[in-house]
């Protein structure tokens, strides 16, 4: 998407043809600054400390940092090491797991001399597929809000709630969530999106904010418990939010605050929608309450809070005592029965096992 009237992804290969350049989030929305990265480590670090966040995002910076180990050391005793210290970095999003397997699965058959060139273009062809696979919910998204415009007066806008950063900055392109919202824009069609600021990180505040503001979509920055009194009266047509994870039947795992979204959205009527890349699916897991894990990260997110002052410095400051404990769930799971659908690129599915086995056969085991 554009960044002062200039093109952008998220990630891709630097100028000299193998470090990798990335939009380093932590700064946003003050500062726009890009980072390049240069080791395995470097980009653990990136991952784990959130430089780059958002499930299809880290799957992708993943892929190269394969590519960055496989340049040093293509052998299997290095890329097994690799997948190891980059799997370590977020436990939640599935989208890294797929990735590094993936990754495996190309590279292993291949005689060690060949494996970087291909690790380069294996992480490349990840990231231009999760573009497609961004567009095509942005297609299939674009439908329903569409159809809930058509029931509006002229000019009046369809009110669209989102939680968290599943934009174009938590994938390489375009977002999940709001590839509808932006496809929309494009179409015409009035749109006003209500984000959730979403604490502890912010990033709704942070980035989403930002992306919308960058590209012209109206939107009206809420506190995190705002959304069900919004529902209560009227004011919101629909939500979308992106996911970390999604269980074999439907259980969407998101960023922490999701699931009460999706509650008042049942008590008030609202159809509550997900943008959801096939790479999250996780087909191994039925069960998302018992069997994702959920990240717990630092005290620090919850106790202290970035923001510019007053003399335009980026600092953090304190809002809780320091003797006072803070739990940091990242995530939550909201159940396939609060879904009202699963917008996938091939279409939408109902959040069931038999919803996203009739879209994706092959991997439910359902084949013919
Ligand atoms: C397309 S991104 C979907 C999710 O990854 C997003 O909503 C989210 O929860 C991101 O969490 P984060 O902790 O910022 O990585």
């Amino acid at each position: 998407m554009k960044v002062s009237g200039r093109h952008y992804r998220t990630i891709w290969v630097n100028e000299d043809g193998w470090s990798v350049d990335i939009i380093d989030q932590r700064w946003l929305p003050h500062d726009f600054r890009v980072e390049t990265v240069r080791t395995v480590d470097g980009i653990a670090t990136a991952i784990r400390d959130m430089w780059v966040r958002g499930a299809p995002l880290i799957g992708v910076t993943a892929a190269y940092g394969v590519a960055l180990r496989m340049r040093e050391d293509a052998s299997d005793a290095s890329l097994d090491a690799a997948w190891e210290t980059l799997h370590a970095t977020r436990p939640t999003a599935i989208n890294l797991r797929w990735a590094l397997d993936e990754m495996r699965r190309v590279l292993r058959p291949l005689p060690v001399s060949e494996r970087a060139k291909a690790a380069y273009r294996r992480a490349a062809e990840i990231a231009d597929e999760d573009v497609e696979l961004n567009r095509g919910i942005g297609r299939n998204g674009l439908e329903i809000i569409r159809t809930i415009a058509a029931k509006k007066k002229p000019g009046e806008p369809v009110n669209i709630l989102t939680h968290c950063n599943a934009g174009w900055l938590a994938t390489v392109d375009y977002g999940t969530a709001t590839a509808p919202i932006y496809l929309a824009t494009e179409a015409g069609i009035p749109i006003h999106v209500y984000v959730d600021e979403t604490r502890p990180r912010n990033q709704g505040a942070h980035l989403t904010a930002w992306e919308m503001a960058g590209h012209g979509v109206p939107h009206t920055l809420i506190v995190d418990n705002a959304g069900g009194h919004l529902m209560q009266h009227g004011m919101v047509d629909m939500v979308i939010v992106g996911t970390d994870r999604t269980t074999a039947n439907g259980d969407v795992c998101n960023k922490i605050g999701t699931y009460l979204k999706a509650l008042a959205a049942k008590d008030n009527g609202v159809p509550f929608y997900v943008g959801l890349p096939s790479p999250t699916i996780d087909w191994t897991v039925r069960d998302g309450v018992k069997e994702i894990p959920i990240e717990e990260r630092s005290a620090d997110e919850v106790s202290l809070v970035w923001g510019r002052d007053e003399d335009g410095k980026t600092r953090q400051v304190r809002i809780s005592p320091e003797a006072t404990p803070c739990g940091n769930y990242a995530f939550d799971v909201t159940p396939a029965r609060l879904i009202t659908g699963l917008i996938t690129e091939r279409g939408i599915a109902d959040a069931s096992a038999e919803g996203l086995a009739r879209l994706f056969p092959e991997r439910s085991g359902m084949a013919a």
